[in-house]
């Protein structure tokens, strides 16, 4: 069963508008739980521009379902992540100025970093995922630095959909292949949508997770969080 987490950001930006609490980010973590989210996760910034470090303080004891936190390893996100203990941990080559995720990490070239970045969490007990583009090295490489997963970066595959989904899938079977050859998890994300997540699935089954903010957020706004969750789950199946 490939799982559905849901990226709560994008609610955390429409709070952060108007300086209250409306939207209620715990609420709508727990309302996308019950509406049949396997996860949840989140991307506390630098600045933080909409996850706070204080929403992942506050959602921890609350989720129900799996709890994932992506971001770059600095000092302060590693003492959040080992402090909160979530279910798993995202490793994001961001820097701090950036608008959005836009690449995946060279493990090849930050090896010894990653390593020793991953050998805190592996021995904290939390799972961890590499996010990496859909290149077999780069996938090797992780499962080097000891990650547990891998998440496939799926930004190129999202754009080039529309116009050859054949060849936008292609690297990605690829590094799924290499990712399951190595017998390391798989995990995939960024501007997944109702548009293209059927046909993903459908050529990589074994995907263990996706997580998906943007999309899944902007089609609650026309469907409702509800309905959009389940519309999203019956496109991993
Ligand atoms: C790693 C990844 O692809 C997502 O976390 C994405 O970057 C969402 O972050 P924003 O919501 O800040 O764009
Ligand atoms: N890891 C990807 C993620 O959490 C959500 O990305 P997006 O759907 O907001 O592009």
């Amino acid at each position: 069963m490939t799982k559905l987490s849901v990226n709560i950001n994008k609610i955390a930006t429409l709070r952060n508008a108007r300086g209250g609490n409306v939207p209620d980010v715990v609420k709508v973590a727990l309302d996308c739980e019950s509406f049949g989210a396997d996860g949840i996760t989140v991307h506390p910034r630098p600045d933080e521009r909409h996850i706070r470090h204080s929403d992942v303080y506050a959602l921890r004891p609350l989720l129900r379902t799996e709890f994932n936190i992506e971001g770059y390893p600095s000092p302060e996100f590693i003492d959040l992540v080992l402090k909160v203990k979530p279910h798993q941990v995202t490793l994001v080559p961001d820097d701090p100025s950036q608008l959005t995720s836009n690449s995946g990490w060279d493990t090849k070239a930050n090896l010894e970093f990653l390593t020793e970045v991953l050998d805190q969490f592996n021995s904290a007990g939390i799972r961890t995922s590499v996010f990496v583009a859909a290149d077999s090295e780069m996938v090797e490489y992780a499962a080097k630095a000891g990650a547990d997963r891998v998440e496939l970066y799926t930004e190129p595959y999202a754009t080039n959909y529309p116009k050859n989904p054949e060849a936008a899938i292609a690297p990605f079977i690829e590094a799924a292949k290499t990712a399951r050859k190595l017998g390391i998890g798989l995990n995939a994300g960024h501007d997944l949508s109702l548009v293209n997540l059927n046909y993903f699935y459908k050529n990589i089954p074994w995907v263990d997770e996706v997580s998906i903010g943007h999309a899944l957020i902007s089609d609650a706004l026309y469907l409702g969080l509800e309905r959009t969750i389940q519309e999203y789950k019956n496109c991993l199946r």
